[in-house]
């Protein structure tokens, strides 16, 4: 299941913030989309998830123009983790992640429903957390909650826009780990989006990179490709290096 955008325009109050975007995103791995503050990136997640209409082009899944595509089947097809979820505090890392089975089930959970719940707290080890609100967890086990809740989506596509804000380094590698191990297992692997700002996580865990500058595409690749000091310094506009330790490449703002 190839995911593609094909000239995507999309206009916010009237002001352009995306133009002509040509992506093709094919299954399986982690793709980074990268850039500074206010190039688009929350934009092209939310346009990728038929959040937002495109101003012009299109958003392809599978060759299929989302707008085409019922809202059910398109619930099945890919889960969007924005920054704000807007859910309450009082409700517990499982009826969380259960939530999230809605568009299967809606509202008669069945055994396959059961299943995906159980499966996705074991894979973000939250069992011992399940029955905790969500007010009652650290910022990092929060966010680890509403990953583990996209996941149970068991859609082929999981977009997530910064997930990795706020979390220390402890927890920013630990659930980038899980993303990587899940998508690369194999025929149900799934297919990672993830909008980040953290580089050194970028560099060791994408497969791919999506830049992002003043609305349009820099450069997308393979993030061994673009992880330059010029390619960053050029996207970002301020002086960048790559240092390698332990046959590792780490981006920094030099
Ligand atoms: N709801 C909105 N209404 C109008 N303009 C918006 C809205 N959301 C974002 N924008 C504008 O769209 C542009 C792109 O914003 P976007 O949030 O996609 O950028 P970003 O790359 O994700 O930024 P950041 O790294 O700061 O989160 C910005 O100029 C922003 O002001």
């Amino acid at each position: 299941m190839t995911f593609e955008t094909c000239n995507l325009s999309i206009t916010r109050d009237g002001v352009p913030v995306l133009e002509g975007i040509d992506l093709s995103l094919p299954p399986g791995g982690i793709t980074a989309i990268i850039g500074p503050n206010g190039a688009g990136k929350s934009t092209l997640l939310h346009a990728m998830a038929g959040l937002l209409s495109p101003h012009a082009g299109a958003v392809r899944l599978n060759g299929r123009d989302l707008s085409g595509i019922q809202p059910g089947e398109r619930a099945r097809s890919l889960a969007l983790l924005t920054q704000d979820q807007g859910v309450t505090a009082r409700l517990t890392v499982a009826d969380l992640i259960a939530f999230g089975r809605w568009p299967h089930h809606q509202g008669r959970p069945g055994h396959e429903d059961r299943a995906a719940v159980a499966d996705a707290i074991e894979t973000f080890d939250l069992g011992p957390l399940a029955a905790r609100t969500l007010d009652a967890l650290s910022g990092g086990q929060r966010q680890r909650a509403f990953v583990a809740m996209a996941y149970a989506q068991t859609t082929p596509w999981i977009l997530l826009d910064e997930p990795l804000s706020a979390l220390d380094p402890r927890y920013a590698h630990d659930i980038m780990r899980r993303l990587h191990d899940l998508s690369r297992t194999g025929p149900d692997a799934r297919s990672v989006v993830i909008v980040v700002h953290d580089l050194g996580v970028t560099a060791r865990f994408a497969d791919r990179v999506i830049g992002l500058k003043d609305g349009k595409l820099f450069g997308a690749g393979e993030t061994g490709d673009l992880m330059t000091s010029d390619w960053l310094t050029r996207l970002y506009d301020t002086p960048m290096e790559v240092a390698e330790v332990g046959g590792r490449k780490i981006p920094f703002a030099a």
